[in-house]
This record gives C-alpha cells, structure tokens and sequence, in this order.
C-alpha cells in the first residue's frame, strides 16, 4: 500500500454561518488519496466542488475538520506554511486557463518557476519539455490570444506542473472545450499525469473521462463516498 499523499478529514464548510440563510456546503467530507492515484470526483453543479478543491489545496480553510499533505498535518498551521506547502506540492488546473496575457506560453511556465527561485536557464528548459510533451513546441513563442482554446489549456497544464508539485487539483480542466478537443486535452493531462507519477483529483461532469482515471468519488450532500 503506497503511502497517503493528501488526507482530508471531517471536512466541514459553511458560507454566511450564524446568518439567516447559512449553506452548509461540506458536512464532515473525508478523503484519502494515496500517492500516484488519480482520482474522479463527480458532483452536481454548485454541490461544494470548488470548495472541496480550494480547501485541498491550501486556498481556503474548513470551519472544522484536519488536513494532510504528504502526511504532515496542516490544520491550524499559520498562512506562511500553508502557503509554501501550496506553491511546492500544489498544482491547480480550472476551467479557464487564467494564463497572463501579455506572457507567450513559454513565460507563463517560467514565472511561476522563477518566483520559486529557480535559475532562468533551468525554467526555460522544463517549461519547454512541459510545452514538447503536450505537443507545442512550436507554439512557445505564441501569447494566448494566438492560441486555440485547447492549445491554451494544454499551456494551463504545463503551467500547473511546471514547480512538480505532487499533488494535481483539477476543477473541470477541459469543461470549456467542445467534446473532441476535450478529449484530446484530457488525454494529453492523463499522459502529463502518468509521466510524472503524480498524484491528481480531477473534478469532471463528464462520465466518460471519470472512466479513464483510477477510481471515482462523489460529492453528495457535503460528504464524499466512493
Ligand atoms: N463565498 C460564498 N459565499 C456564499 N455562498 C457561497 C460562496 N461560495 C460558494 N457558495 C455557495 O456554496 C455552494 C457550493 O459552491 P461551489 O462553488 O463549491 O460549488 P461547485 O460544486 O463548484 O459548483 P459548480 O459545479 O456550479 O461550479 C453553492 O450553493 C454556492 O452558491
């Protein structure tokens, strides 16, 4: 049995507490993903999803319940620490690709390498393998207005990946693309995922890329069942 990469544990989130009004979107949600695993998580629309997410990767804090990355307990660690356990072991993938849009495709995988103090040579290099793997070599120079919209994802990912994070967070990563592009770009995460060896939550509505991966959990009712 490999080793746990993130635990989530008694996870409960509540907006407007106290108020007239209050969602309680997560009720005690309990996840256990092993290192390497790459995991579907379905849920119905506005069923907690972003928020299981952000909370996962450190963007947010749960009313109650423990978190572990890597099998170091977070909960209640101050901003500072969770926020270098963020930039260090966590990818995130949306639905849109918030790339800079003033930056090639190249530069948006350097920046987030060069903030994290790797030299310029070094950055350039991974952010091209990263562009290689995904098949856009030849799109490196090209900013993301020049881009097709699975070609800008495809450079979302590279980005995602591009400090080595172990742990992937993916919110609809191909949910905006027509079905046949969506299909490809998921196809070239899936590589991108099993080439590194990492471990990924991927959120999707679509049933047949849940097939794809190695098991699937639900979000129902703000808790998580397999
Ligand atoms: N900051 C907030 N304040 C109040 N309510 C919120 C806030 N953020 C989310 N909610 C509510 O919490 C619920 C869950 O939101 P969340 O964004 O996590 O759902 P989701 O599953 O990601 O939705 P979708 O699939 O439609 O993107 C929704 O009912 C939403 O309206």
């Amino acid at each position: 049995m490999s080793e746990l990469m993130l635990e989530l544990n008694g996870i409960s989130k509540s907006y407007s507490r106290g108020k007239p009004g209050q969602v309680d979107v997560l009720r005690g949600a309990d996840l256990n993903l092993r290192a390497g695993e790459v995991v579907a998580l379905l849920a119905p629309s506005g069923g907690g999803k972003s928020t299981l997410l952000h909370i996962a990767g450190l963007l947010d804090t749960p009313d109650d319940g423990m978190i572990k990355v890597g099998g170091q307990e977070l909960t209640g660690k101050g901003d500072r620490r969770r926020t270098s356990v963020r930039r260090q072991d966590i990818g995130f993938i949306y639905q849109f690709h918030h790339l800079l849009p003033e930056f090639s495709a190249v530069e948006n995988i350097v920046l987030p390498q060069l903030a994290n103090g790797t030299s310029q040579g070094e950055a350039n290099a991974r952010a091209l393998d990263l562009l290689t793997r995904v098949g856009l070599e030849s799109r490196a120079d090209h900013r993301p207005a020049a881009l097709s919209g699975g070609e800008q994802q495809r450079v979302a990912f590279c980005r995602a990946l591009a400090n080595q994070p172990r742990i992937l967070l993916a919110d609809e990563p191909t949910g905006n693309l027509d079905p046949g592009t969506s299909d490809q770009v998921f196809a070239a995460l899936m590589d991108l995922v099993a080439d590194t060896g990492m471990t990924a939550l991927i959120a999707t509505h679509n049933l047949d890329l849940a097939a794809r991966m190695d098991r699937t959990i639900r979000l129902e009712n703000g808790i998580l069942t397999d």
